[in-house]
């Protein structure tokens, strides 16, 4: 398993495993993961892989009473203890469910007033939070209408800010953007992006890769409860900056080793591959390649996408 580590997690669990009651395999398998402070952090993995589990650990919907047989290894969330300081984990922790979490006979407002009953919000501070939240989601002119009447992307927005009631440190989001339209897409992003540069973490599972690449800066990858590869966003597409050449003659074996003596390049017989390092400039390379006579008749530059280096890691697709 590949993994970077940086520096100031907020998240930390080590050697995790979890299995369901009378489960036969065990649903999260020695996972290792830290979730950097302040970043938004793509929990990634096709379906049953285990993401749900790992946030309904981590957010108590399994809760760590439950656990303290079958846990084995420590989450470490914000410098308290999972087992030790569940209470005080609770009260730092938003959680937006996959599956819709209001009543869908009360208005919007209706829910976020109950449900900011459940927290101990000083009476003061109510009206203020609620706006909060209203104003995040932007739910300003469906505020009184019952949520059953709102299109699914108004429902999403909803279940946001019903997370967001407890303004937690961290907010984890269960595939928040599931079969709603563009533009709600577009403004729950949008969303998360404002809420990450206040301050606030966001642990965030989807299946939809190109949405992951836009706004995650770190990445795990996790398949049949395990962690296949932890980076930031940066490291894993930096990675994969490749360059492929076609030349206009096949290369001979003595140019390739005056070529190989100074750049990362393959030949498979048609193409060149070089592997550009992190510091390495393609002009340069170009150049080192002119300079061994060589005529190029083709080239493509470019970082492999998220969704590829998914499917290397899992070897399969999303949703299959
Ligand atoms: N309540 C449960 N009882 C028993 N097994 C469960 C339970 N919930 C999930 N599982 C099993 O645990 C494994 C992980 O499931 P989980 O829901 O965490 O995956 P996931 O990655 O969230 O999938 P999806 O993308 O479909 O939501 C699966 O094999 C699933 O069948």
């Amino acid at each position: 398993m590949e993994q970077d580590h940086s520096p100031s997690p907020i998240v930390i669990l080590e050697a995790i495993n979890h299995r369901y009651s009378g489960a036969t395999e065990a649903a999260l398998k020695d996972i290792n993961l830290t979730v950097p402070a302040g970043s938004c952090f793509g929990l990634l993995g096709p379906n049953g892989a285990g993401k749900t589990t790992l946030i309904s650990l981590l957010t108590g919907i399994i809760a760590p009473q439950n656990n303290k047989q079958s846990l084995q290894g420590r989450i470490q969330i914000s410098g308290f203890d999972y087992l030790n300081d569940a209470q005080r984990i609770k009260t730092i922790s938003g959680l937006v469910p996959q599956d819709y979490a209001f009543y869908p006979a009360l208005t919007g407002r209706e829910n976020l007033q109950f449900f900011a009953g459940l927290y101990n919000i000083a009476a003061s501070q109510l009206l203020d939070r609620i706006d909060y939240c209203v104003a995040v989601c932007g739910l300003e002119k469906v505020l009184d209408q019952r949520a059953e009447t709102y299109s699914g992307g108004i429902k999403r927005r909803l279940n946001i800010a019903l997370g967001l009631l407890n303004k937690p440190k961290i907010l984890y989001l269960d595939e928040p953007t599931v079969g709603i339209d563009a533009q709600s897409r577009y403004f729950i992003l949008q969303a998360i992006r404002q809420l990450k540069a206040s301050g606030m973490t966001i642990v965030y599972t989807s299946h939809y890769m190109e949405e992951v690449e836009q706004i995650c800066d770190e990445v795990a990858i996790i398949d049949h409860g395990e962690v296949l590869l932890q980076a930031s966003m940066a490291t894993l597409l930096m990675n994969e900056r490749k360059l492929v050449l076609t030349p206009e003659q096949p290369l001979t074996p003595a140019t390739l080793a005056i070529l190989q003596a100074k750049i990362a390049v393959d030949w498979d017989g048609a193409h060149m591959t070089v592997e550009l390092g992190l510091n390495q400039v393609i002009s340069d390379v170009l150049l080192l390649i002119e300079q061994a006579g060589i005529v190029i008749n083709k080239m493509h530059f470019g970082s492999s996408s998220l969704e590829q280096i998914y499917l290397q890691a899992t070897h399969r697709k999303l949703r299959q």
